[in-house]
């Protein structure tokens, strides 16, 4: 049986008279389908009383990226610049099913946005704006590029830690990686281990220290290139693997299973 596989949604107003919807990107259910060999289910940003209710039923879950941003109130930070996209429903999802998902040992994977939720969701905090700091690159999505190009361009390369995840992955080829993102790791939560770095020093993978197993965190988007970049897709595959790996054990120690339709 394919694993489960939890994609966290957004709210974005959708149609003529903006309604909220609960949405994520075509590009995390293709990936899941994909590489990860799973079965996709997006998860609405319905508040903190959905972890204990969805999670005994995944097998695993993707933190997905956002154009939107962690509300600072979940770090202590300054309050956004004003028109700083924000979505409080999300936070008020992730933040509590992060921890959950990493109290129970389930396979987790954090991209951009849900990369940042990570390191709040554990303590840490975020810098807003890191292309106005001293020193730091510019990380964000360039408004004037066609979406492709933004999305698979190679915008820099990266440090590993050696023996890391990543680092297994890629060999000593080291890896250049796409970015579309304004803020960044500020204060490391403790229990996150940074194991890739940008040229400006902006931590770009993280590692949950105590997980039992498969929890990582990137700042780029592999799920935009894993079709042409082997190390995108083998981070997808060996998530997918954990995830196969945690469904088997469910469906052995007879945790909930969905149950089959009428
Ligand atoms: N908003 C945060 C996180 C950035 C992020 O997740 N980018 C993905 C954008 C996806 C899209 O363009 O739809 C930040 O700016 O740091």
């Amino acid at each position: 049986m394919k694993p489960l596989i939890g994609i966290s949604c957004c709210v974005k107003p959708f149609g003529i008279f903006a309604t909220p919807n609960h949405a994520a990107s075509d590009s995390y259910v293709r990936v899941v389908l994909g590489p990860v060999g799973g079965i996709p289910v997006l998860l609405p940003a319905a508040g903190e009383a959905l972890a204990p209710a969805v999670l005994p039923r995944l097998d695993g879950l993707i933190l997905t990226g956002s154009r939107s941003n962690v509300c600072p109130e979940h770090y202590q930070g300054p309050p956004h610049a004003e028109g700083t996209p924000e979505d409080h429903d999300r936070d008020a999802t992730t933040l509590p099913l992060i921890r959950a998902a990493i109290a129970a040992g389930l396979p987790l994977l954090a991209i951009c946005r849900g990369f940042q939720e990570l390191n709040v969701a554990l303590g840490g905090s975020l810098d807003q704006r890191i292309q106005d700091l001293p020193g730091r690159i510019d990380h964000s999505t360039p408004a004037d590029q066609k979406l492709p190009r933004i999305r698979t361009a190679k915008a820099h390369g990266l440090r590993l830690q050696p023996g890391s995840f990543v680092a297994e992955l890629a060999g000593d080829t080291g890896i250049a990686v796409n970015s579309l993102h304004n803020q960044g790791i500020a204060r490391l939560a403790p229990r996150l281990a940074a194991e890739g770095w940008a040229p400006d020093g902006t931590i770009e993978a993280v590692r949950v220290k105590d997980a039992p197993g498969f929890a990582y965190g990137v700042q780029w988007h592999p799920e935009y290139d894993w079709e042409r970049d082997a190390v995108s897709r083998a981070i997808f595959e060996r998530f997918g693997a954990a995830c196969a790996d945690w469904a088997s054990g469910r469906q052995s120690a007879g945790r909930p299973l969905p149950v089959a339709a009428e």
